[in-house]
């Protein structure tokens, strides 16, 4: 589904939260990245027609969302998973789906049931289906969320940053199964985990203080760091030029990554950039230096 955002603002009171965003999302996977207060959540609330802008333009598959007849018709293709879902801790799975079910206007109860089914075994829950929800771990819960957003069979779905708080097994489970969805559906996956966007997405856009700093191929922002990413190895003190991404400690000494314009040392040697190097490097180049 086609996503077209033009000079979009957004204002809590004093705060601007989103700054004049220029974005095109078109079908896949796409990652919105961006620093906590970025703004990623109001953009994602916004497109799924929960708040509404102070100015700009949405058009999603061809409904404006600034018309209430647009709003409706994207709802009915969306689904949502929100950055805290509240789910009803006496309830198992099967029945919150059911309940969600209804609320979405599933009123075939048979088809509905089915379809609350094969969620479930789509997001690995079926042998815990009869168990309250009050016992799942951070990973069930998530993947409940994703069951309810997929309820309807949504052709965009979208979700605010689902692997915060994950342990590293379920983050890398629920990226692939949000990969395996992304097939005939748009999915816009907001995160700061850089490392889940360079495991599932082919674009993306980068968020900072309301504004777009970068947005196309993952592969172009990775090249952000071309030329500017080096490894040192080193049993003496951290690099103090440029912005170390990675310390690792070796038999011969400590390997550091360093993002920086110059060789922070003479022996640096020149490496290939990962994409969170990129997004370092487009970060560093958009804050300014402190003067003096
Ligand atoms: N309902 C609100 N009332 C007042 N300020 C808000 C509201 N929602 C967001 N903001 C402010 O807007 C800015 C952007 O917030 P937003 O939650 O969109 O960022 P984010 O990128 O999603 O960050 P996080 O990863 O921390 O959720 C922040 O300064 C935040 O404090």
């Amino acid at each position: 589904m086609h996503i077209e955002i033009a000079d979009l603002r957004r204002r809590f009171g004093r705060v601007t939260a989103l700054d004049g965003v220029d974005l095109t999302v078109s079908g896949g996977m796409f990652g919105l990245l961006g620093t906590n207060g970025a703004g990623k959540t109001t953009l994602m609330r916004i497109l799924a027609g929960v708040l509404p802008a102070t100015s700009g333009r949405v058009v999603v598959g061809g409904n404006d969302l600034s018309t209430r007849g647009g709003r409706v018709a994207v709802q009915r293709r969306l689904g949502y998973l929100p950055q805290e879902l509240g789910l009803y801790p006496d309830l198992t799975p099967t029945e919150f789906l059911d309940y969600v079910g209804l609320l979405k206007g599933l009123d075939d109860r048979a088809a509905r049931r089915g379809q609350v089914g094969d969620l479930l075994d789509l997001v690995g829950l079926s042998d815990v289906a009869g168990r309250k929800l009050k016992g799942f771990s951070g990973g069930m819960r998530r993947r409940v969320g994703i069951a309810q957003a997929l309820l309807g069979d949504p052709t965009l779905l979208i979700v605010d940053e689902p692997t915060v708080g994950l342990d590293p097994e379920e983050r890398i489970r629920f990226r692939t199964l949000l990969s395996s969805l992304a097939g005939a559906r748009t999915v816009l996956l907001s995160t700061h985990i850089v490392e889940d966007v360079a495991q599932t997405c082919r674009q993306t856009a980068v968020l900072a203080a309301g504004r777009v700093l970068f947005t196309g191929q993952v592969t172009d922002l990775t090249a952000r760091a071309e030329g500017v990413t080096w490894e040192i190895v080193t049993a003496g003190s951290p690099p103090t030029d440029g912005v170390v991404v990675s310390a690792i400690a070796r038999t011969d000494g400590t390997h550091y990554r360093v993002v920086s314009p110059r060789p922070p040392s003479p022996d640096a040697i020149p490496v290939s950039p990962s994409l969170e190097e990129g997004y370092v490097a487009l970060m560093r180049s958009a804050t300014p230096l402190p003067v003096g």
